[in-house]
């Protein structure tokens, strides 16, 4: 086995590299409006209801038609996965992997593919929709190795006529419920994450991009997945969301989404309905209220870029972006103006174009939502720049910095999960890390510094459970930064890390007297 390592992002300053994304884009292209059915226990059914996914920045051209699931379906979905666990729970550890390590291969030759799949249903640019196929390929291979790992168990004392044994068991049944704005990545891992561990799982993707989703599972069953063991269910969450979360066959939850939904399906979750043998696992990982700390002896040309990456960043559409920056009065007037020219350099149109920063937001939903945001942040504070929000072709909206914002402004409190970021100034800093930490999140978080001594406080007081020094808050690494947040951020189950898989296992302790 060769060691992990992180699947490099593709340098489109090679001509190659161009050429290979744009007959990406032109395959997805040609398939576009395809019909995608849904599956269960290995059988392709059309149904006659559909869900419509349509490009953010086109929104009359249809990227696909995915099958939609009912609460019968959902049955169905059920007892399959509950028959298939039966055997794929003793499938031997090693050829679970496999699936993933050749899953893995397949993505890679087709990466351009996957990409541009994102980029026509989800607004990613180039940059960013490579991201994310790199992060699901990371997924796949950091999983599979991990659970060889997990596979030896851990050592326990044994004693003289006594043999103690300790082990890791798949659980049963789980329900992946992935967020639509890493469409790839988060779904594919919060995915293979439950089945590499013996589970078998219902996958409802996001009702946002349900496209990607059904060309992952064709790659899974490509790869060798066996029927049965992952259920791919698309369907309006209102109906059937909480009919699984509360099926007492259910025996654990995958979610990753906002805090709404997160605390939600937690609550549902921890009813014992009848015939119900646990307690359900729930692992909810929610939103953000991101910061980055500048402090008066930073390196303010990369505090200014870094905001500007972290903020504008797939449209600020990550649980990570930094929607909070919080500027020491010394250097306040100098960060905040490179942060302006920086962001009036950031070009924005059609992700489709190699040349662009910054594509549209996900769907209507969310741009009235940026704009009522954008509404209360010029009461609440000055508006530097953008602001503009246009939805007569997509759904643009420009990059947005509102500065001179009080801590308490609700554009300092609520995740707006847009191109909006509020700007505050600190007299010292035990000021700037009482702002950053006045939220009830806690996801990521950045400090620029010169000073080991703050950097050693963030280190301790700094609550967030991604903390970055000197770069931006976003872009985590699979393997390198595990991901997931303090407090309202979630249940920090750390994707992509060590631990991570023990979410979907049980541990059990053997003892044999000899
Ligand atoms: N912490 C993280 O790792 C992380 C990563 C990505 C996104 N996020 C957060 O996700 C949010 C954006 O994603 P979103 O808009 O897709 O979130 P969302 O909560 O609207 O939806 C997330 C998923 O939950 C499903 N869902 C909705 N209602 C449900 C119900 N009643 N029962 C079961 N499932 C239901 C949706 O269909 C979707 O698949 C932001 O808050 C962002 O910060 C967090
Ligand atoms: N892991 C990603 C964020 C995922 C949420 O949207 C990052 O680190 O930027």
């Amino acid at each position: 086995m060769i060691p992990y390592e992180h699947d490099e992002w593709t340098d489109f300053s090679l001509p190659e590299n161009r050429e290979a994304m744009k007959e990406g884009l032109s395959k997805i292209k040609s398939e576009l409006g395809r019909e995608f059915p849904l599956i269960i226990g290995g059988e392709r059914i059309e149904t006659e209801d559909k869900l419509v996914s349509v490009n953010p920045y086109r929104k009359d051209q249809v990227v696909g038609k995915v099958s939609k699931a009912d609460k019968e379906l959902a049955e169905r979905a059920m007892q399959s996965a509950l028959e298939t666990f039966e055997t794929w729970r003793k499938w031997p550890v090693h050829l679970r992997a496999d699936i993933l390590f050749k899953a893995a291969a397949i993505i890679r030759r087709r990466r351009h593919e996957f990409s541009a799949a994102m980029v026509y249903e989800s607004g990613k640019n180039w940059l960013e929709a490579d991201a994310d196929t790199s992060e699901a390929v990371d997924f796949l291979e950091y999983y599979g190795r991990q659970m060889l790992e997990l596979d030896q168990g851990k050592t326990v004392i044994s004693r003289l006529n006594e043999k103690n044994e300790y082990f890791y068991k798949p659980m049963g049944v789980g329900f992946i419920v992935p967020p639509w704005n890493f469409p790839f990545a988060i779904m594919a891992g919060t995915t293979v994450a439950a089945l590499v561990t013996g589970n078998t799982a219902l996958l409802k993707p996001s009702e946002k991009s349900p496209v990607v989703a059904a060309r992952f599972v064709e790659v899974l069953e490509e790869a060798g997945l066996p029927p049965g063991v992952l259920q791919f269910i698309p369907g309006d969450p209102k109906e059937i969301g909480d009919y699984i979360v509360d099926h007492p066959k259910l025996r654990f939850i995958n979610f990753t989404g906002s805090r709404a939904t997160g605390t939600r399906i937690y609550e549902r979750a921890a009813k014992v309905h009848k015939g119900q043998k646990w307690l359900k696992r729930v692992v909810a990982e929610m939103g953000g209220k991101d910061t980055i700390i500048v402090d008066k002896d930073a390196d303010l040309e990369l505090a200014a870029r870094s905001i500007v990456s972290s903020a504008f960043g797939f449209s600020g559409q990550k649980c990570s972006a930094c929607s909070r920056a919080i500027l020491h009065q010394d250097v306040y007037d100098h960060v905040l103006n490179r942060v302006v020219e920086l962001t009036g350099e950031l070009k924005i149109g059609d992700p489709a174009d190699p040349d662009v920063d910054m594509g549209p937001v996900i769907d209507d939903i969310q741009f009235n939502r940026i704009k009522e945001y954008i509404a209360i942040g010029k009461q609440e504070g000055d508006l530097l720049t953008g602001g503009e929000t246009d939805d007569s072709q997509g759904f643009m909206v420009q990059p947005t910095i509102i500065a001179g914002v009080e801590p308490e402004a609700r554009i300092m409190q609520e995740e707006i999960f847009g191109p909006v970021v509020a700007v505050a100034k600190g007299k010292d800093f035990d000021e700037l890390l009482a702002i950053a930490n006045n939220t009830e999140y806690g996801l990521t978080g950045a400090l620029l510094t010169r000073n080991r001594e703050h950097i050693q406080r963030a280190r301790e007081d700094f609550h967030v459970g991604n903390l970055y020094f000197n770069r931006g808050c976003t872009g985590s690494i699979v393997g390198l930064q595990p991901f997931g947040g303090f407090n309202m951020s979630g249940t920090d189950a750390k994707a992509g890390g060590p631990d991570y898989l023990l979410n979907f296992l049980e541990a059990k302790t053997t003892s044999e007297g000899l």
